[in-house]
Formats: structure tokens, C-alpha cells, sequence
């Protein structure tokens, strides 16, 4: 797979409001980050703390209201294929199968067919789904449906994989499976990936790099390295200090978000 292609994601000074009815949603303020090629960053944080609002400004699906998003140097105008997205709910064509739909993406790209069926059956394998190719999407588990979701976009082959809580409807062993899944598919491929999580024990078996952020205004509270060995071990000392460090910034954000949804209850 070709991944010498635009990988390096540079955030300048973005914010990003909203305006719903009578108020006005400060979701992202000043937000500066440069995320090299082939860095595994997660985004943590407690709900509503804009983790989706960037990964969505980094995808192009929406625009900041002010300061610049590029990959490469080149300004994000929209989406684009050096950047794919993995959603929380697997959004897969539920009239095609396994196969199908993984090779989608490239059927409108006007592959040559066997180049598709080759990528196809490689994925396939890559991803433990080869017995499962002909059935449809509801006739999978969660964990298999986000793992055809994976390989749509493995298919696709963009050089970012951007990731919004991928994981998070799943139970915790199939979690673990796939975070495992991940984590092999990005040491062979080296792919920049942007994974937005609430699990503090997610954000470290995973990421290079934790990006704490802020409940309203969303600023970057913490950026910190994670420079554990992987693959790493939830019940080490080290991992649980660091669980600690994160869950005492992560718990300060929470209480934050209470009390701003006390005070709009009264205002209300
Ligand atoms: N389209 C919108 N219109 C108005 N406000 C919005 C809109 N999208 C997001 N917001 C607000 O922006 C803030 C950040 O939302 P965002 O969904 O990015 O947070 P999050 O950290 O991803 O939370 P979650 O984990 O619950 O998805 C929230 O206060 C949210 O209510």
C-alpha cells in the first residue's frame, strides 16, 4: 500500500462556534497542533468538549469559523481522499455485502477490476473477514460490521485515518480485539491516525500522543507523549499512573460540564 503520499496535519488557530436559537457555543477556541506523518494521536476528553467538531473540521465536513486546517500544506476546503473517516455507528450499505462493500469505494474510482478484487481479498484477510464476504451487514456483529468499516477505508487507502470513537458501542473484549486489529494495521502501514475517544484506557493503550481538551470553549488542555512499549499493559504500574494524571484532567472538564448544564437548566 502506498503510504508515502500527504500525511502531515497542521492546526492553526481554529475556533469554531455555533449559534443554536438564543446562544452561541464557543466548541472549539485556538486550537494549534501539528500532527507528523505516521503519529497515532487520540483526542480525550469529556462529551461536548468539541472532539468530533475538530475531527470534522480535519475531515472537511465542516469549516472553522476562523483559522486554517492544512494536510501537507495544502488548506482542507472538503473532503478528500488522503483522509478517511471511521464513524462510531458503521455506516455500511445495508443492501450490499461484506465484499461489496469494501470494494466500493474503489469501483467508483474505476479501479481495474482485478486490482479491486485483489485489494479486496487482501483486506479480507487482513481483517478476519474473509468467511464472512457474502452475508450482509445485518447478519454481522457490531465488532464485524466496524471492522468491514475499517476496511472500506483501508481500501481507500488515504495516507490519514480519522477516527471518531470507533470502538465505543462495542463490548469490552471485541474492543480490545479491534484496538489490537488497529494497532498491527498501523505499525505495517504507518498511517497518521486522529482518534477521538472518552476512554482514558483507550487513549493509552493506543495513542503516541493524548490530546486532553477543555469542556466549552474546547481548548487543548494537555498534549502530552505517551512513551510506553506497546503493546502496552493496562495493569502495569506506569499505565496506571498515567490513568491517574489523565483522569484527574479529564474528571475537571467532567465537573465543568455539570455545572454548565445545572446553570443552562436554570436559565432555561
Ligand atoms: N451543529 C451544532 N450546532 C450547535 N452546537 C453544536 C453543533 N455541533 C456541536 N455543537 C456543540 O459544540 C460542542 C462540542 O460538540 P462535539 O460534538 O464536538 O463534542 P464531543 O467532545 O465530540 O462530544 P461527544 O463525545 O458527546 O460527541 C458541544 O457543546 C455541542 O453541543
Amino acid at each position: 500500500m502506498d503510504t508515502r503520499s500527504a500525511s502531515h496535519i497542521r492546526i492553526d488557530g481554529v475556533n469554531k462556534e455555533f449559534v443554536s436559537g438564543r446562544r452561541q457555543v464557543v466548541a472549539l477556541q485556538d486550537i494549534r497542533l501539528d500532527i507528523p506523518q505516521g503519529q497515532f494521536t487520540c483526542l480525550l476528553g469529556p462529551s461536548g468538549c468539541g472532539k468530533s467538531t475538530l475531527l470534522n473540521a480535519v475531515a472537511g465536513f465542516s469549516h472553522p469559523t476562523s483559522g486554517t486546517i492544512t494536510v501537507d500544506g495544502v488548506p482542507v476546503a472538503g473532503p478528500g481522499p488522503q483522509r478517511g473517516m471511521v464513524f462510531q455507528e458503521y455506516a455500511l450499505f445495508p443492501w450490499m455485502t461484506v465484499e461489496k462493500n469494501i470494494a466500493f469505494g474503489l469501483e467508483i474510482r474505476r479501479m481495474p477490476k482485478e486490482r479491486i478484487a485483489a485489494t479486496v481479498e487482501q483486506l479480507l484477510g487482513m481483517l478476519a473477514l474473509t468467511e464472512f464476504r457474502a452475508r450482509y451487514p445485518k447478519d454481522l456483529s457490531g465488532g464485524m460490521r466496524q471492522r468491514v468499516a475499517i476496511a472500506r477505508v483501508l481500501a481507500l487507502d488515504s495516507p490519514i485515518m480519522l477516527m471518531d470513537e470507533p470502538f465505543g458501542a462495542l463490548d469490552a473484549l471485541t474492543r480490545r480485539n479491534l484496538q489490537d486489529e488497529l494497532l498491527r494495521i498501523w505499525m505495517e502501514t504507518k498511517k497518521t491516525i486522529l482518534f477521538v475517544t472518552h476512554s482514558i484506557e483507550e487513549a493509552i493503550y493506543l495513542a503516541d500522543r493524548i490530546v486532553v481538551m477543555t469542556y466549552r470553549p474546547g481548548t487543548v488542555k494537555r498534549d502530552l507523549i505517551v512513551d510506553l512499549p506497546r503493546l502496552r499493559d493496562p495493569a502495569s504500574a506506569a499505565f496506571n499512573d498515567l490513568k491517574r494524571e489523565l483522569g484527574q484532567l479529564v474528571m475537571e472538564e467532567q465537573q465543568r460540564h455539570h455545572i454548565d448544564e445545572r446553570r443552562m437548566a436554570i436559565v432555561d
